[in-house]
Parts: structure tokens; sequence; C-alpha cells
């Protein structure tokens, strides 16, 4: 057996750097939509890179696209060092980043909140992706800060669950992520896009989104939706 391959993809790494900086491609893909993207890793056989549909914004107009900071945890009753290790993580957070909690299914506990919020915002968070739960949900809705999660509850997570690691690669539903990954989030769900073909997806997604004007406006003039079809249409 060997495992060196394996090991290498699940190890800590430097993160590649993509042909334009981080922020422009985050700042362009606000500019598209999820449905897009979803599309363009279609056509590449990925069938499998949007989060399960019970993780939604917590407001329909909610957008989001940052680059991955993961963090996996489970329920666990123990205490020690909780807060002091929840600091660590939070002050390891880098600007730009979408934090992305895998909850190994929890059911029961807030993993975020206001005050997680307002220390993330402070270090250039641009929201967070949460398979479970969140807190204070007015206090971060006046925050402004983009939060997509499975539900809402009072339930602090300390002695209940706590936070195993951070960027490390983690699974959520059937989807990978890997710190560094983009994330990128709207009204339809979140969906992962690998890092390495971030930028290809974008060029597509940005292509695609033009191309569908053409088509809604053959719909406009009146065409028939075989008629749009013959033309090249989809939808
Ligand atoms: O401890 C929590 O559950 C999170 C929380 O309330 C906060 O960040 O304000
Ligand atoms: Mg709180």
């Amino acid at each position: 057996m060997n495992l060196d391959e394996l090991k290498a993809a699940r190890s800590r790494k430097k993160l590649k750097p993509l042909p334009i900086p981080d922020k422009e491609l985050c700042d362009r893909y606000m500019e598209v939509f999820t449905a897009a993207v979803n599309d363009v890793l279609r056509e590449k056989g990925l069938l499998h890179q949007t989060l399960p549909s019970g993780i939604a914004p917590l407001q329909d107009d909610m957008k989001l696209c940052g680059i991955a900071f993961t963090v996996k945890g489970s329920k666990n009753l123990t205490l020690e060092s909780e807060m002091e290790q929840r600091a660590k993580m939070l002050e390891a957070i880098e600007e730009g980043a979408v934090v992305i909690w895998d909850t190994s299914g929890d059911d029961e506990s807030a993993q975020w909140g206001e005050v997680m919020t307002m220390a993330s915002q402070r270090r250039g968070c641009r929201g967070a992706v949460v398979d479970g739960g969140v807190r204070d949900t007015n206090k971060v809705l006046e925050l402004g800060f983009p939060v997509f999660c499975k539900y809402r509850t009072s339930n602090g997570m300390l002695g209940r669950f706590r936070m195993i690691d951070w960027q490390i690669p983690v699974m959520i539903g059937n989807v990978f992520i890997y710190p560094g990954d983009l994330i990128f989030a709207d009204i339809d769900g979140v969906i992962v896009v690998p890092r390495e073909m971030a930028y290809d997806v974008l060029l597509k997604a940005e292509y695609i989104k033009e191309n569908e004007k053409e088509i809604k406006q053959m719909i406009l003039d009146g065409l028939t939706p075989t008629e749009v079809v013959q033309k090249g249409g989809y939808f």
C-alpha cells in the first residue's frame, strides 16, 4: 500500500497562486450566479459540488464568495480550553476568507453567533457557511454578514459541541472542501469550486451569463422554445 499521494493531498500546504489575485477572482464571481458556475462544473463532469440543499442563506438576498477557511467539529461534552481554542481559530482567519464548518452532521448547537461574526469581520472575513446552526440571528443580520446554515437555535456550542481542528480537508454532504477552495453561495445554495480550476470556471461562467442574455432576448422576441433550441439556445 502506498498512501503518499493521498497523504500529500490531505496535508496542510501553502495555497497556489491563481492567474489573478484572490480578491479580484472573488469580486468577479459576485457578478455571476451559482447556476452558471454549476453548469460549468457539470461540463467538467463534476456533479457533486453543491452542499446539501438544507444549507440556506439567513436572508434570500445574501450572496457570498471567498476562500475556504475550513473548521471541523463534532458533538462533545468537554469544555476544557474550549474558548481559548476557539479564539485561536478566529485569530487564524485571513482577509477574504469564508469560514466553512463541517459539524459531523450536528443538529442542535450553534457554531456561529454575533461575537464570532464581529471578530471575524475585523479580520476581513466575507461570511460563514455552517452545516449546523447560528444564534444571535438578528444581531448577525444587523452586522450585514452573510451566513448560510441549516438551522437557527439559542443553543451555544459550549458544553455540547466543540471544534476538532481548522484548515484541514473537510466533507459536507458528498463534497470535499480543501482550505483555499472557492466558496460561492447565493439564494440557490452553496457551491464549492476546487481551487485549481476556479479561474477557468469563472471565465466560462461569465460567458454563460452573457450568452443567456441572447437566449432570453429570443424568448422576449416571441420565439417558441423549439425555435430557441434550433438556434442553439438552452435553458
Ligand atoms: O458561542 C456561541 O455559540 C457563539 C456566540 O454566541 C457568539 O459568537 O456570539
Ligand atoms: Mg453570542
